[in-house]
């Protein structure tokens, strides 16, 4: 009964699961919430630390200099925000920006302990409802958050409209292998042993679970591309990097 009153265009993913949309953000946060505490370790050991790796090659194709505003856009535990606050130095200023208040706090208390003080703020929001003006941004990167928003082109529309003209988009996901063994041993390393590590480290292997199957629902390079570039985005790019296991788009706003 409950199911049938739910029209389709209101249904969303939530890994493999159909859910109505307004509970979507619920739950990922749920997830998040239960996970803060061993996310970092977690991805050290999940991705041997490429992440580090790929999170680096970010970095390096921001373009970002001295004195930037960088929006750091469901920065989590703040690995991004920790290398920005580098590039843009005193006269620069970082947001990160999280709409769960645990990772927020874990990631504020990581750069503290890192001595990092004066440059980096933190703000709870949605990334489908920036609360910054038209033009702020030399730069806005995500890295792993946009898989998990409801509305995705909503947050590719505030990103676009809070990048000053000649500001920089990135945009750091996992996305589909380009070779067929590695997608087989790529799945059966997701679906076999990813829930089992999140079960033994942080005694939780559902949310796991979702982690793996919210990569699969994820746009593949070339649509997620077109995503950005339906936007109004301009010499839209990608890199792939692992085998494609992870991908880099890149954009301007002119
Ligand atoms: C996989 S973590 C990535 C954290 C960090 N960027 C990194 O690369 O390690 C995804 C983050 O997205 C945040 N998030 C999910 N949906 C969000 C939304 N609608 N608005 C803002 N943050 C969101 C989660 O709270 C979580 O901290």
């Amino acid at each position: 009964m409950y199911k049938k009153k739910i029209k389709k265009n209101t249904i969303t993913h939530f890994g493999f699961q159909n859910v109505p949309t307004f509970i979507k953000s619920y739950l990922v946060s749920n997830v998040f919430h239960k996970v803060a505490t061993k996310y970092d370790l977690m991805n050290d050991l999940m991705s041997f630390g490429i992440h580090r790796i790929w999170k680096q090659f970010l970095i390096q194709q921001s373009e970002v200099h001295n004195g930037y505003k960088v929006l750091d856009l469901a920065g989590g535990t703040g690995d991004l925000s920790i290398k920005f606050s580098k590039l843009v130095g005193k006269k620069g200023i970082v947001i990160l920006l999280d709409n769960n208040d645990t990772m927020l706090r874990l990631g504020q208390k990581k750069l503290r302990n890192l001595g990092i003080l004066n440059n980096v703020h933190y703000i709870q929001a949605n990334a489908e409802f920036l609360p910054f003006s038209e033009n702020t941004f030399n730069c806005v990167a995500i890295s792993f958050g946009l898989r998990n928003f409801t509305y995705k082109q909503k947050s590719l529309y505030e990103i676009y409209r809070v990048l000053r003209p000649g500001g920089k988009l990135l945009i750091l996901d996992f996305s589909i292998p380009t070779s067929k063994l590695l997608t087989i041993l790529y799945d059966l390393y997701s679906f076999h042993i990813i829930p089992k590590i999140g079960k033994i480290i942080a005694q939780d292997s559902k949310s796991y679970q979702y982690l793996v199957e919210s990569i699969r629902m994820h746009p593949d390079q070339e649509t997620l591309k077109n995503m950005i570039l339906s936007i109004g985005f301009n010499d839209v790019q990608y890199f792939n990097m692992t085998g494609g296991i992870a991908a880099l788009h890149c954009a301007y706003k002119y």
